[in-house]
């Protein structure tokens, strides 16, 4: 028996940075996925190894099982149940299974994700040989949560053949997990995510795991109910960087302006939250749609001057919004920043051509998303 999950992408409307600081933020999940496939070995298999392959980047990986049992001689099925932090003992171990593989050194960005694969496969189904395929739609590395969809996909194909967990296997197609069982992938998929940001504030992993548009704050997620459709173009610059470094770039900034930066995260707190208001509020009794629109897009340019005084703006991502303003259009970054993905509204009856050509031929890549859409999901394969 093989199971296959699909956990979304996400784009943060309003918050990031201050949502690890305690502000709001408001994130939606969007229609790109990552897919891992778990197919634990039958002892006609004659595996001994666990294997894992990122088909993308045409990489696999593969540790003995005694190597694993070595690593982690703690480790037992009967913590499916109950997430837990690496310790600093089990990151020294994972360090040294991690370099075993010789990634090449231009994939040496992957080994965080690898980190957590390791500490979430031991600690959730302990020593059993397996092959774990992962593929993804997500450009990685670029603002739309692929570590958090990468560690959400993982967590629930590893707890869907636990106990842990209530699932029918003889069903056909894709399957949502209950509420309490969404709860336990999230909360494992969190502590991947730990091991690949450093101090998240749990934001991506929840939209992942509950999909949706979500507003959150200091761990607490609330689920939106939208009455207009939020139609965005997402342009990735394409320039690289890293998620951890950006949060503690911001973390430093607080610490040497503690007020200023304080009054910076109350500002962004307000954003979220009139955001949230003005999605919620019923049309046309309020406001009309091109009203709610118009405020939307200041928000997001208010939060986006926000996210430029937390340092993490990038020259590319000033192109990006001097290009789409030229066309009255408001864009702000989504994710941590510092390159990566720029957001850009697009109001009812807008025609993207012009814009999109101007984009991409400044060498950036542009897709509309699917806003809103279902969180973590499962299916069950037969062999073949
Ligand atoms: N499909 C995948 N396969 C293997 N590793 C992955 C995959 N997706 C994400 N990762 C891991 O996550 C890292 C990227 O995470 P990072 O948090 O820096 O960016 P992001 O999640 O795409 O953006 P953001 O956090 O701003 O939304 C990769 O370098 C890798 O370690
Ligand atoms: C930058 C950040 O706010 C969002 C990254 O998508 C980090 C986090 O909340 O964990
Ligand atoms: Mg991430």
């Amino acid at each position: 028996m093989e199971v296959k999950t699909r956990a979304p992408g996400k784009i943060i409307l309003s918050g990031e940075h201050a949502v690890v600081h305690g502000s709001t933020a408001v994130a939606s999940s969007i229609d790109l996925y990552t897919f891992v496939s778990l197919r634990i070995a039958t002892p006609s298999d004659d595996q001994d190894s666990l294997k894992l392959h990122l088909k993308d980047m045409a990489l696999e990986f593969s540790w003995p099982i005694t190597r694993i049992r070595e690593a982690f001689p703690e480790s037992t099925t009967v913590f499916s149940s109950m997430p837990t932090s690496c310790s600093m003992e089990s990151a020294r171990a994972i360090a040294a299974l991690v370099e075993q593989q010789n990634i090449p050194e231009a994939k040496f960005g992957l080994a965080p994700g690898i980190s957590a694969f390791l500490w979430l496969y031991s600690s959730i189904q302990g020593y059993k040989p397996a092959t774990v395929v992962v593929s993804s739609e997500l450009p990685l590395g670029s603002g739309l949560g692929s570590s958090a969809a990468f560690c959400v996909a993982l967590a629930a194909a590893l707890l869907a053949f636990t106990d842990s967990v209530l699932v029918d296997v003889n069903h056909q197609g894709w399957l949502s997990f209950g509420a309490k069982d969404l709860d336990l992938v999230n909360k494992w998929a969190f502590e991947g995510e730990k091991m690949i940001h450093g101090k998240p504030s749990g934001i991506d992993n929840t939209v992942s795991t509950y999909g949706n548009i979500i507003s959150f704050k200091s761990g607490n997620l609330t689920h939106m109910k939208s009455t207009m459709s939020l139609k965005m173009l997402v342009t990735n610059t394409k320039v690289g960087r890293n998620t951890k470094a950006l949060v503690a770039g911001v973390s430093e900034r607080m610490l040497r302006h503690s007020d200023a930066m304080a009054f910076v995260f109350s500002a962004v707190d307000s954003i979220s939250k009139e955001l949230t208001a003005i999605i919620q509020s019923p049309t046309p009794d309020e406001l009309s749609v091109t009203e709610k629109e118009a405020k939307i897009e200041e928000l997001m340019e208010m939060n986006q001057g926000l996210l430029q005084s937390m340092g993490v703006s990038h020259t590319t991502i000033e192109t990006v919004l001097r290009t789409t303003l030229k066309y009255k259009l408001s864009s702000k970054l989504t994710g941590a920043g510092g390159g990566g993905c720029v957001l850009t509204l697009l109001p009812t009856c807008t025609v993207v051509d012009k814009v999109i050509a101007e984009l991409e031929s400044c060498g950036f890549q542009c897709f509309t998303a699917g806003v809103g859409g279902k969180g973590v999901e499962l299916s069950f394969v037969e062999p073949s």
